[in-house]
């Protein structure tokens, strides 16, 4: 298995190279040079399968000779051992045909857990196998943050510093990140919004002095590893409604398009998931792309599901890739577009093929507390703000239920327990690992939105961890 990047002008390479280069050189997303498609045979077989078996199975199909199935199995037996459910990713019935797919069993209460605790254990057994160290740097509007550190804490390859905009997060968020005091891990609140943050990762990545000198390394869905360790939860939803044998929809609240990208990459590889439910915030981009190819960047604007305050959306990339006929030079293009003018017109014919199977909806703050509250009062279910938005998107778009829909729970409500109280007049408490969240000591450095500083406190902290070790 091989990897092309989206902008055409990095060397194709193998699954453990894409692993630790993360963004590639020329600033492209990296993608499987040919899609792997399981037979209808193929995708029965995995049913019934346990979570940590199904997932070794397909992630496996992108792996190539970078780990045997039997080393790739251990890694996720162990990763998902420690989940809160033994069924790893329960579905949860909330209506005639919608499901919640609950991903936040994990222990920082999210989705990211779900790749990323996995990822962690990728790094380090091929760090070991190589004998090499790196510096992670992510960037994160709440959640990747946690999981990852949650995931790469004291592992001694790894040093990590993750951008949070500041005071941007809910409070339980950034604790969960800043209360984590392992020598390996910094925290750096950057006086900007999450794609500040984001925006000054991908420049580290393209530094490529800085890049090669720190061995930089990614967390985010920028990594292609992620994507392919969130596939597997929609194949184990799907095949639970009757897949391959029956049609599903998913909806799926979405920020970095990651995790919708996760879906389609499922349907690429032949589950027949017919239907795309987008959900956002006031922050719309994706949503005006979709009803008008009007993909043109505004200011974030914070909302009260704060992992989806963003406007550029680094995988939207990926499906653009796939859009323009896998034409790299005409990705690079309108990426670069973007980049300069903040709006990048779609070619119609791409646009089209995108509203046929993807359709968006915008929830405000009011419309998300009164879903909030609907749900616990008429389902008896306690949702999270981001959950709202994709369970609200159901009933909007699809309310003639003639498709099962897997709705993507991406967080514990007690992670937003302030919007829920709101809603609900309930306080979701949080589990017990977490307890006690309130009365640890934080570390943190506040920093302005400046390369130059960032990468400056980045190296210092690398170099502490190299040192000490
Ligand atoms: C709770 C939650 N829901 C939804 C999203 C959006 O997911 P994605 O960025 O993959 O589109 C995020 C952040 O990524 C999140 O943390
Ligand atoms: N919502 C995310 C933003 C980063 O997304 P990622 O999937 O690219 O890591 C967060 O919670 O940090």
């Amino acid at each position: 298995m091989r990897y092309v990047s989206t902008r055409g002008e990095a060397a194709p390479r193998g699954f453990e190279d894409v692993l630790l280069a993360g963004l590639a050189e020329d600033g492209g997303l990296f993608l499987p040079e040919t899609w792997p498609v399981l037979t209808p045979e193929e995708w029965r077989a995995l049913r019934g399968l346990p979570y940590a078996e199904l997932s070794a199975r397909l992630i496996h199909r992108f792996v190539g000779d970078a780990l045997t199935l039997d080393e790739l199995r251990a890694l996720t037996t162990e990763a998902y051992a420690g989940f809160r459910h033994p069924a790893v990713v329960p579905l949860v019935q909330l209506g005639t045909n919608e499901f919640a797919l609950e991903l936040f069993h994990g222990p920082t209460l999210a989705f990211k857990d779900m790749a990323l605790q996995l990822l962690g254990r990728l790094f380090d057994h091929v760090l070991k196998k190589r004998g090499q160290r790196i510096t992670i740097v992510g960037a994160t509007s709440g959640d990747t943050g946690s999981a990852a550190i949650e995931a790469c804490r004291d592992r001694e390859a790894v040093d990590i510093v993750i951008l949070h905009p500041e005071g941007r997060t809910s409070e339980v968020q950034r604790r969960q990140m800043t209360t984590v005091l392992s020598p390996n891990v910094a925290n750096i609140a950057v006086q900007g919004s999450f794609d500040d943050c984001q925006d000054l990762v991908k420049a580290m990545f393209v530094d490529a002095p800085f890049r090669d000198e720190m061995r930089l390394a990614a967390v985010n869905s920028i990594n292609w590893a992620r994507i392919a360790a969130q596939i597997p939860y929609y194949a184990y939803a799907a095949l639970s409604l009757g897949a391959p044998d029956r049609e599903v929809a998913v909806s799926v609240p979405t920020g970095n398009f990651g995790n919708v990208f996760a879906a389609w990459a499922a349907r690429r590889m032949g589950l027949p998931i017919g239907k795309f439910l987008i959900g956002s915030n006031r922050n719309d981009i994706l949503v005006r792309f979709l009803d008008a190819n009007d993909m043109s960047a505004r200011p974030v604007e914070p909302s009260l599901s704060p992992s989806m305050d963003i406007q550029v959306s680094s995988n939207f990339e990926r499906l653009l890739f796939e859009l323009l006929g896998r034409d790299p030079v005409a990705t690079a293009r309108q990426m670069k577009e973007f980049r300069s003018a903040g709006r990048m017109p779609v070619p119609d014919a791409a646009w089209r093929e995108a509203t046929k199977l993807f359709s968006g909806f915008t929830l405000d703050d009011p419309g998300t507390l009164a879903e909030i509250q609907r749900l616990n009062r008429d389902v008896g279910y306690l949702a999270d703000p981001h959950t709202a938005v994709a369970t609200a998107a159901v009933r909007t778009l699809m309310p003639d239920g003639r498709l099962p829909v897997i709705i993507a729970a991406t967080a514990h409500p007690a992670k937003f327990p302030d919007a829920v109280e709101r809603a609900t007049g309930l306080r979701p408490a949080l589990p017990p690992a977490l307890a006690d969240l309130f009365s640890r000591e934080e570390r943190f450095t506040v920093l302005p939105n400046n390369l130059g500083e960032i990468e400056a406190r980045v190296k210092a902290h690398a170099r502490r961890n190299s040192v000490d070790a």
